[in-house]
Parts: structure tokens; sequence; C-alpha cells
């Protein structure tokens, strides 16, 4: 499917402060329906600040965001169905199984992918029976990831979503990374990967500082040197 247009993501002139800390200091950046963009930058950036703004998690202090046409914060159950998100903590509950857990959240969209199918696409029916308390970090990881994609939203957010996964999962995790921004869904990734960046993205962004230091085609941004060296001459000497 060929990229829209209007960005289904825009983020202009946003800050955010922690008391002393500025965790966003004027970033600016967007992404397309349709695309996979890679958000790389390094620890303590502002990654994740921006991608819970643009999920609605957080306010902003200032600045503009749109995100499906609409302000995230305080958006309503109609928009938060069109939004899936796959955050670092994943926040899942300890208790209950993971087939069970992707059961119930099915319930909450109109149109779910099928669970059986994810489940067994994320290699979630290995570990089917075992409560999350007792998954190893990259199995809660396939689980949340899970529970990002089962809506089938309109934009997605993966923070991290292959740290800690095994060679085989982070493989099948790019496919349906892929899949899903072909079917024309916003995907935004953040990584540490160029690797995985250099595999999946159609625009890269890299923020440093709270700031975008970067934000085009791969081929634009990584240029004749590649990626990992436009990063490191984007980022050495400006971490804070
Ligand atoms: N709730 C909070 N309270 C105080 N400071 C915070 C809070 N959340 C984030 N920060 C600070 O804001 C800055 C940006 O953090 P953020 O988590 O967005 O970075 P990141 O780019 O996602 O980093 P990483 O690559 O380590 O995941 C950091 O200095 C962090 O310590």
């Amino acid at each position: 499917m060929s990229a829209s247009t209007t960005p289904a993501l825009v983020m202009h002139d946003v800050t955010r402060r922690f008391g002393s800390t500025v965790a966003l200091d004027g970033l600016s950046w967007s992404a397309r329906s349709g695309e996979v963009t890679c958000v790389l930058g390094p620890n303590g950036a502002g990654k994740t600040t921006a991608v819970e703004i643009a999920t609605g998690l957080q306010r902003p202090d200032s600045g503009r965001v749109e995100v499906l046409g609409s302000d995230p914060w305080g958006a309503g159950a109609e928009h938060r169905a069109r939004v899936g998100v796959m955050l670092q903590d994943g926040g899942l509950p300890q208790s209950v199984r993971p087939v069970a857990l992707l059961r119930h959240v099915a319930r909450f969209w109109s149109d779910p992918l099928d669970v059986d199918d994810l489940a067994a696409r994320l290699g979630i029916d290995a570990f089917a029976g075992t409560p999350v308390r007792r998954l190893s970090g990259g199995q809660r990881q396939r689980v949340s990831l899970a529970t990002a994609l089962l809506g089938r939203p309109d934009i997605l957010f993966l923070d991290e979503p292959t740290a800690g996964l095994d060679p085989h999962a982070r493989r099948e995790v790019h496919s349906i990374v892929r899949e899903v921004a072909d079917g024309g869904t916003a995907t935004v990734v953040t990584t540490h990967s160029f690797e995985e960046a250099e595999r999946l993205a159609d625009r890269v962004v890299v923020v440093v500082g709270g700031r975008c230091a970067a934000d085009g085609t791969l081929a634009e941004v990584a240029g004749g040197g590649g990626l990992e060296h436009t990063y490191f001459s984007l980022t050495d000497g400006a971490l804070r």
C-alpha cells in the first residue's frame, strides 16, 4: 500500500520537563501510514517520553501533538481503539495465563485478529499455560506485542519490541512489523539496533537531548556512510 501524504502522527515543538530534567526540548517529527518509522537515540534522549505523549499517557508542557487527526491527551475511546501500544514495561497482569489474557483483550475490539493464529506466530502457544509472572522477559515481550497487535490498530507504537528476544522471535517480530505496516498501519518502532532499523525502517528519526537530530527516509538519514556512522556523528559529544 502506498503511504498517505498526511502524517498519521505529527509532533511539533513539543516540550516535557520532569522537575529540572528536560526530557523533550522542542521535539518535532512525524510518522506516516503504511510506513515503519524507527526512532533511535541514546538512553535518556526522550524516545519513551515521546511515545507516551503520542499515546496519551503523558501530557506535553507545550507544543502540538496530533495522532490520527486528534490530540491524544484526553482523546476518547474511539480514538484509543485505533492506537496499539507496546511499552517497555508491559504492564501485564501477573497471575493470568497468556492465551486467556489475549482472549480477554480481544473482546474489547470489534474485529480482532485471530488469537490462536497470533499466539502461534509469536510462539506464545508454547507457554500458553504459564502465568505471566513466571514467564521469561522475552516471553512477556511477545505477549505484550500480541496485545498491541490484536485490535488491528491504525497506528502502532512499539517501544524496543525486540530487546532481549532470541533471533527466531526477533525475525518473526520483524516480519510481523513489516506486514502490519504494509497493511496500512503507521508503525513506530523505537530501537537501539542499527541492524533492526536498516532492516525495517522506511523512515528514521534520531532523537538527541530531547530534540530531533534527523528525520528522513532511511537512505536520506543513513547517507553514503551508513546509519551507524550518521548516528555516531549526531550523538558523539551530545550525550547528557
Ligand atoms: N517520570 C519521570 N520522572 C522523572 N524523570 C523522567 C521521567 N520519565 C523520564 N524521565 C527523564 O526524562 C529523560 C528522557 O527519558 P526517556 O525514558 O524518554 O528516554 P529514552 O530515550 O526512552 O531512553 P532509553 O533509551 O533509556 O529507553 C531522562 O532523563 C529520564 O530520566
